[in-house]
């Protein structure tokens, strides 16, 4: 339908509710394609490498070209010698688009981390693309350049995608939350389950030519409920609302009212005002529209927080939702991380979303670095409890504002679950586990009653203080949590424990150390049950583990039996795999 032109010549869309208070100032012209290429693209993937002595964020970049071969990239942007060694030999970028090109290109495939690959016509050519979907025809504009490949913004969708649904949310195609969210679910899942094949492929070196490769490699568990499925999420304070670009190219104005919402894709200073956002809880639903009411109210003098001048009051409001463990409703916290500590400017908010009937912990965070971190070095209780409880498998456990829980608490038991069917207990309760990542103590403790004994690590020491509550909750009394940064282990790291017959491991994305990896060998033990929530480093764990690491002379001692793929997170490119590793 072609929306009508209004007086001033600009054409009047119907604008969703949070844009109707900008006002129009300006036209822009949509730029215009030139080239019209077509493409045929396979699968690059990249993934992040934690260094040999790296902490967590010191990361190397390892780019694999869609020809297969590995180009390493130090994170500090110098080239390294073996990826010119490598582009020199393999004369690979032949023909590079420039900077600011537009070109027609067809999305073939989705990578890692859910950005659209797509080939430009003869060349063999790949460019990377945000949000562009399998089968979609669109006109990009080239923003960066790499070593091997380019990424583009899109500019126009000329034909939309495969599986093209309408996407429920309002701000589905402009937030940093939900990618994929107008592609139909089993496109998603499919493309998640590609993903894993590949990386498994490419990245950890087994061969899908083997007959057993395709009895190893599980086909994905989907999730039964798509929406309103987190349980925690955090939304930003800012001074200004980020408006995209299509609507400033409409002529809205963007320099108008504070913000609190989600940020704009890839930015962590521009958010976009969110009313209402679909994979959160009804009730986290009702505590943001009421807080979005009130906190603008300049009677109440609260001001957001200004990533760059460092100015201003209010950072993050964050919103967890679990369940009472005696009636099975709904509870929520409600967590405001702000610069200061200046409870008199919260009373009046704290009063007014304190009616709402599934509110029982209204926190404080107070975080006075100028870093963008929800966890304060102080944290007081404005209202209610200080923690909330969720039921796990079958277990209650205690939450605190900054503990780590699995986001999505319906499929953390699937999840769980075939955790449990990787460990085959005897049935004997005679095990020993050791649960290495261990967070809250959530996977040691829904097996302890069938183990001997857990043995759990992590480095949040909050983390282990809740791991042990909660063992403490559920009468628990074989399971012991240990505070310890896994990357930095030394020759004692395991004079604390029994050796175990089942590791489980569940790193965050950067994967496990080398250092780990080199004990696990060592250590032995019957199975390990590796969880990860990033295929990529999954893969080159996985790859250590059985094929061993050729230059630094480690043999590798595991046969993988299998890797499921599950999805936690529907509309997002987020997929978790749990793979079962065997001794030989
Ligand atoms: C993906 S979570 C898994 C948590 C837990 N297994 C669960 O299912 O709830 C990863 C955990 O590893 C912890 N972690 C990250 N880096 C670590 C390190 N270097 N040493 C120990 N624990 C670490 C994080 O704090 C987080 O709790």
């Amino acid at each position: 339908m072609v929306a009508p032109l209004s007086v001033s010549g600009i054409r009047r869309l119907n604008y969703p509710p949070w844009l109707q208070n900008f006002r129009r100032t300006k036209i822009l012209n949509f730029p215009s394609s030139s080239s019209s290429l077509t493409t045929v693209a396979s699968l690059p993937s990249s993934s992040l490498f934690p260094t040999e002595d790296s902490e967590n964020t010191q990361l190397q970049t390892k780019i694999i070209s869609p020809a297969g071969e590995t180009l390493t990239k130090p994170s500090n942007g110098s080239k390294s010698k073996a990826n010119d060694t490598n582009n020199k030999k393999n004369n690979k970028v032949s023909y590079f688009p420039k900077r600011g090109q537009t070109l027609e290109l067809v999305c073939e495939t989705l990578a890692f981390k859910g950005k659209g690959v797509c080939k430009v016509a003869d060349t063999g050519f790949v460019v990377m693309c945000d949000r562009a979907l399998p089968g979609e025809r669109f006109i990009g504009r080239v923003t960066r350049k790499k070593d091997n490949y380019a990424e583009v913004t899109k500019v126009k969708t000329i034909t939309p995608h495969l599986d093209y649904v309408e996407a429920p949310c309002e701000y589905a195609s402009h937030c940093g939350g939900c990618k994929t969210q107008n592609l139909l679910y089993e496109g998603q899942i499919r493309a998640k389950e590609e993903q894993v094949r590949e990386l498994v492929v490419h990245v950890g070196k087994f061969s899908d030519k083997d007959p057993e490769f395709n009895s190893i490699m599980k086909p994905i568990v989907p999730c039964d409920i798509q929406f309103h499925y987190r349980n925690k999420m955090e939304f930003s304070f800012g001074p200004k609302p980020w408006l995209p670009p299509k609507f400033l190219e409409e002529g809205l104005d963007d320099s108008v009212g504070y913000a609190l919402g989600l940020h704009a894709p890839g930015f962590f200073d521009k958010i976009l005002n969110v009313h209402k956002c679909l994979l959160q809880s009804e009730p986290a639903n009702k505590v943001l529209a009421a807080v979005q009411d009130i906190w603008r109210d300049p009677g109440l003098g609260l001001s957001p927080y200004d990533v760059h001048s460092h100015a201003g009051f209010l950072k993050h409001l964050m919103l967890r939702t679990g369940r009472n463990v005696e009636n099975g409703l709904p509870e929520l916290m409600v967590n405001f991380v702000t610069s200061s500590r200046k409870p008199e400017l919260l009373n009046s908010v704290v009063e007014k979303i304190a009616v709402i009937p599934e509110v029982v912990s209204i926190m404080n965070n107070v975080n006075t670095s100028v870093g963008n971190t929800s966890v304060g070095e102080e944290e007081y209780t404005l209202y209610g409890k200080s923690t909330i409880t969720e039921v796990l498998r079958g277990l209650a456990f205690q939450i605190s504002a900054n503990s780590f829980f699995q986001t999505n608490t319906r499929q953390a038991e699937v999840l769980y679950k075939l955790i449990e069917d990787c460990a085959c207990l005897r049935g004997d309760g005679s095990e020993i586990v050791l649960d290495l990542f261990c967070g809250t103590g959530t996977i040691g403790l829904t097996l302890a009653k069938r183990v001997g004994s857990v043995y759990g690590y992590e480095v949040v020491p909050q983390a282990i203080l809740d791991a042990r509550q909660n063992a403490k909750l559920n009468g628990i009394h074989n399971a012991t949590f240990i505070e310890g940064d896994l990357n930095k282990i030394d020759e004692k790291f395991g004079n604390d424990f029994p050796k175990p017959d089942i590791v489980i491991t569940d790193p965050n994305r950067p994967g496990m150390h080398i250092k780990l990896i080199k004990f696990l060998l060592k250590l032995k033990a019957k199975r390990i049950i590796y969880v990860s929530c990033n295929p990529a480093t999954c893969a080159r764990d996985l790859h250590y583990l059985c094929h061993g690491v050729s230059d630094q002379n480690i043999r590798g001692r595991y046969r993988l039996s299998s890797i499921q793929p599950v999805d936690m997170f529907p509309h997002t490119p987020h997929v978790e795999c749990v793979c079962l590793l065997e001794f030989t």
